[in-house]
């Protein structure tokens, strides 16, 4: 029998991470891990899937701040303003946040990998199932509580909507800086095509690490331009208090083993 000391048994997840995870971290059973590579031949094509559904008012957009991994912007999420329903999902999530990670060089930085292609860098909007919960916090501990919309960032042309994201970043370079951001569409970051992805059940790839996502991941990618991912290299991991500066590169986790799961597409 082959030896079934594969990922998905242990209890311990090695983290290859940023510093703050120095040693193993328990994940409590440990098999629906995320990010993984999606290997599109083994991908299965489900009819069912619907389009997305995303009704995102820009007026619902509250803070920009780095929170000592990524830069998270923050959306009001106290009412039905801004949601997302369809695709995979049976109940309707409301965003709270966007967030990105990216590598040190344009070779790497993504989380999720397809046919093990790394894209430069993976934007993350962060949704939670408000039909069953009545908060993030709550959600984020339920099998069906969470939906995170991945789309991967190529470089290429700049891309004139980040650009406004760009132009706060500088006011965040230390971790723990928040600065007011208003009425920015979250929709402009969605490719053209928003009803050919990937899905399937995994969890946060940050601490607590819960298997409570339901990922969907846009199979077109957005365009950003060189310098603007330069930009978000120029954050720092560090607070202003901290000697040592660090750069805020590489927040991605290392792939997590599939552990006999499903990714099914919503196109052929
Ligand atoms: C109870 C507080 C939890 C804070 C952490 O929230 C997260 C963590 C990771 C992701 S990600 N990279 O998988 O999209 C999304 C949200
Ligand atoms: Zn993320």
């Amino acid at each position: 029998r082959r030896c079934n000391l594969t990922a998905c048994s242990s209890k311990y997840v090695l983290s290859q991470m940023h510093p703050m995870w120095q040693g193993p971290l328990a994940v409590p059973g440990g098999d629906r891990q995320s990010p993984i590579d999606i290997t599109v031949r083994k991908s299965v094509f489900d009819s069912e899937l619907k389009p997305l559904v995303t009704n995102y008012d820009p007026n619902t957009c509250q803070q920009i701040w780095n929170n000592g991994y990524s830069f998270l912007v923050e959306y009001d999420d106290t009412t039905d303003k801004s949601t997302l329903k369809g695709g995979p999902l049976k109940d309707s999530f409301r965003l709270c946040q966007f967030h990105f990670h990216w590598g040190e060089c344009n070779a790497w930085g993504s989380e999720h990998t397809v046919d093990r292609r790394l894209y430069p860098a993976e934007l993350h909007l962060v949704h939670w199932n408000s039909d069953k919960y009545s908060l993030f916090e709550e959600a984020v501990m339920e099998d069906n509580g969470l939906a995170v919309i991945g789309v991967f960032l190529k470089v290429g042309k700049r891309h004139e909507g980040l650009q406004k994201l760009v132009d706060a970043l500088p006011a965040i370079r230390h971790k723990g800086s928040v600065v007011e951001f208003n009425r920015f569409d979250p929709a402009c970051l969605l490719p053209i095509n928003t009803d050919d992805y990937w899905t399937y059940h995994g969890s946060l790839t940050t601490p607590p690490l819960t298997e409570s996502v339901s990922w969907i991941i846009m199979k077109q990618h957005i365009e950003v331009s060189h310098d603007q991912l330069a930009v978000f290299r120029s954050l720092l991991f560090t607070s202003a208090e901290e000697e040592a500066q660090k750069s805020m590169v590489n927040n991605f986790r290392v792939q997590q083993a599939l552990c006999g799961r499903t990714v099914r597409s919503s196109f052929t």
